[in-house]
């Protein structure tokens, strides 16, 4: 069953298009990695999904009904952001007590775990905490809360790498657990690509890719060797980059490469490479009524 689906969605600031005709669906019990550029329309798309922002035009489901002012919608969505702000005298005892209050599936003993997981002291003041500090508080809200839909957006930026891998552990274990439906929105892509089932990739406010996270895992091969004999290889198959390196010759293909050839190397392209060469050259989201290619 889809969670979310938008259909033609489109937001306009002014003459910018910050997201112009997306149209996705977001199965239920499933990671979803959200990723583009930065500008892409990403948080546009999850302050829509979640009600705190208004489409200009298109229509927009979460579990088959719009999110605006739904009460039955918004209890069943945490959506964590980088921006979190709290009441100046907030305890982190007391954005954990506001989170249960607010999320029907709020699990306290699993929050207390993660707090000691993140060594985050129940009894700080939240204005006084780290970058760290606030990050860990947002991810164990989201993980704790175990909304049906629960919308990262990129709230562990401020953690550092072995807490994001905490994070990443933590939140697999009880997905296996307790599935249900999660979107990150990052840039630390090669960090979540064993995570995500699912791909979706903004580009200036439109769908670049949405597809399951597997077949865009040996979507795209870089094919070195010296230039004439990549060329050659090369022609015929869609190319999305080529680098010049020494006497050599790399291009990146996509499409199925079913051939190998002796004398040139073949390796399989990361998805966060393959995001970057996809999304490469392209700048911020469209004026409105511009061609955006
Ligand atoms: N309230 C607003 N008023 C005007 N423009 C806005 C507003 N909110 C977002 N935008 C613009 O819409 C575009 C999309 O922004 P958005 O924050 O959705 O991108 P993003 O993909 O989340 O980027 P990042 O990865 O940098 O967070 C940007 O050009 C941004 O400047």
């Amino acid at each position: 069953m889809n969670v979310v689906r938008t259909t033609g969605v489109t937001k306009r600031y002014g003459p910018l298009a910050a997201l112009d005709g997306v149209s996705l669906e977001l199965a239920g019990n499933t990671i979803h990695g959200l990723l583009g550029r930065n500008g892409a329309g990403k948080t546009t798309l999850m302050r829509i999904l979640t009600g705190q922002d208004f489409e200009t035009g298109g229509a927009v489901e979460v579990f088959g009904q719009h999110p605006r002012e739904n009460a039955g919608v918004l209890s069943r969505v945490c959506f964590v952001k980088e921006s979190q702000h709290y009441p100046e005298k907030f305890r982190v005892k007391h954005a954990l007590r506001a989170a249960e209050l607010l999320y029907p599936n709020w699990d306290s003993a699993y929050a207390a775990a993660l707090l000691a997981d993140f060594a985050v002291p129940a009894g700080g003041r939240i204005g006084k905490l780290s970058r760290g500090g606030l990050s860990a508080v947002g991810v164990i809200i989201g993980l704790a809360s175990r909304a049906p839909l629960t919308l990262f957006d990129e709230p562990y930026l401020g953690l550092d790498a072995v807490a994001r891998q905490l994070f990443y552990d933590r939140l697999l274990a009880d997905f296996a657990e307790h599935p249900r439906t999660i979107v990150l929105s990052t840039h630390l892509i090669d960090e979540v690509s064993d995570l995500i089932e699912h791909v979706v990739v903004l580009d200036r406010g439109r769908v670049l890719i949405d597809t399951d996270a597997e077949s865009l895992r040996g979507e795209a091969v870089a094919v070195t060797g010296p230039a004439g004999a990549v060329e050659r290889f090369a022609a015929g198959h869609e190319e999305l980059h080529r680098e010049r390196i020494g006497g050599s010759l790399r291009v990146t293909l996509t499409g199925a490469v079913d051939r190998f050839e002796p004398g040139l190397d073949f390796e399989p392209v990361s998805l966060q490479q393959l995001v970057v060469r996809t999304t490469q050259g392209h700048g911020g989201p469209v004026a409105a009524g511009k061609e955006s290619r």
